[in-house]
């Protein structure tokens, strides 16, 4: 037995290198091109095939067994209670700061699930669905706190995890447009039963007020995208530049004003401010909080390359 000041902290996670975490693989064959690869990758990712290969086929596989693990959980439930306990969509939610790359993992994840005979039918939703309109925003105050947990409403997106998780055929959420950076009107997004549904956003993880459920209760298997607070500032400020060039030419962005009335300098320190005085704060006071409620936690190095993988002891 150890004691004293030096003894070993209680850990209730197994910690893998990239090394380590790579030889989990096994046989998962590898069911993307490089062109698939290409379509899934978001602006300035700069996700590769061996990052596929090496940290995305290992979690691919292991939510695999996670899922048939939970199918055979059922049929001990339905022993026990005497009758079939029809399936239910696993649900899988995809946690990170603003600009970590969470729509990367989950659409590469969405990919490569769904190659998987056993779950061909996997959803995806973001959490954006659910912010609350501009115009409420603004009502409340709250335009420079989009993404904070205020800016949703939480309990449209509990009913909607809830209705899933209970077999609902299908429900409709609202759609967010990055580009208008606004929710659309009158736009739907149907998730039809799916045999896994992925939900992505900021704040998935966090906790619920006291005595009510949040969205985290319902997932089978959570994910927390991580990377330190310097590096996911820099890429926020990088990828600010590369939509500057690229989204906000078009006349429809919300950000469209910007791309030209703002020379380098000033678009620099525009991207520093929303980042310190928005996504920063959000990131330390709001979504770093529950990373240690995640299932798996996957570390990004500068390079933007998973170095470190922490899977939660079950
Ligand atoms: N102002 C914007 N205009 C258009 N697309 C954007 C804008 N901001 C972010 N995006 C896109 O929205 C998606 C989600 O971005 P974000 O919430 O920062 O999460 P993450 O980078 O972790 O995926 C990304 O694909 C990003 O490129
Ligand atoms: C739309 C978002 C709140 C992310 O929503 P999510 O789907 O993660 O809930 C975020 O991408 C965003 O636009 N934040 C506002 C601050 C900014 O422009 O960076």
């Amino acid at each position: 037995m150890t004691s004293g000041w030096d003894a070993p902290v209680p850990n209730p996670y197994v910690e893998l290198s990239r090394d380590e975490w790579r030889g989990l693989r096994e046989n998962t064959p590898l069911p993307l091109t490089p062109g698939e690869l290409e379509a899934l990758r978001g602006l300035k990712d700069p996700i590769d095939i061996a990052e596929v290969e090496e940290v995305y086929l290992p979690l691919s596989r292991l939510l695999n067994l996670f899922f048939q693990s939970d199918g055979r959980l059922r049929d001990t439930v339905s022993a026990f209670l005497g009758g079939e306990v029809p399936p239910t969509p696993f649900i899988i939610g995809v946690a990170g700061s603003v600009a970590v790359g969470k729509s990367t993992t989950s659409r590469l994840l969405r990919t490569l699930l769904a190659r998987w005979p056993e779950h061909p039918a996997v959803e995806l939703v973001t959490s954006d669905s659910f912010l609350y309109p501009n115009s409420v925003l603004s009502e409340r105050g709250l335009m420079d706190r989009k993404g904070f947990p205020e800016s949703y409403d939480r309990q449209a997106l509990v009913r909607f995890v809830s209705a899933i998780k209970s077999g609902v055929d299908e429900y409709a959420i609202p759609v967010y447009s990055h580009l208008e950076y606004d929710v659309v009107p009158d736009a739907t997004q149907t998730v039809r039963r799916p045999d896994i549904l992925i939900v992505e956003g900021l704040n998935v993880l966090q906790a619920p007020p006291a005595g009510s459920l949040g969205v985290a209760d319902f997932f089978d298997f959570s994910i927390y995208v991580d990377a330190r607070v310097e590096d996911i500032r820099q890429w926020f400020i990088d990828r600010l530049f590369a939509l500057r060039r690229t989204v906000f030419t078009d006349p429809r962005s919300y950000f469209h004003k910007y791309a030209h009335a703002l020379d380098e300098d000033e678009t620099a320190a525009f991207a520093q401010r929303v980042w310190r005085d928005v996504n920063e704060i959000n990131l330390v006071s709001n979504i770093l909080p529950t990373r240690s409620r995640a299932t798996l936690v996957l570390h990004k190095d500068r390079d933007h390359a998973v170095q470190r993988v922490r899977l939660r002891r079950i």
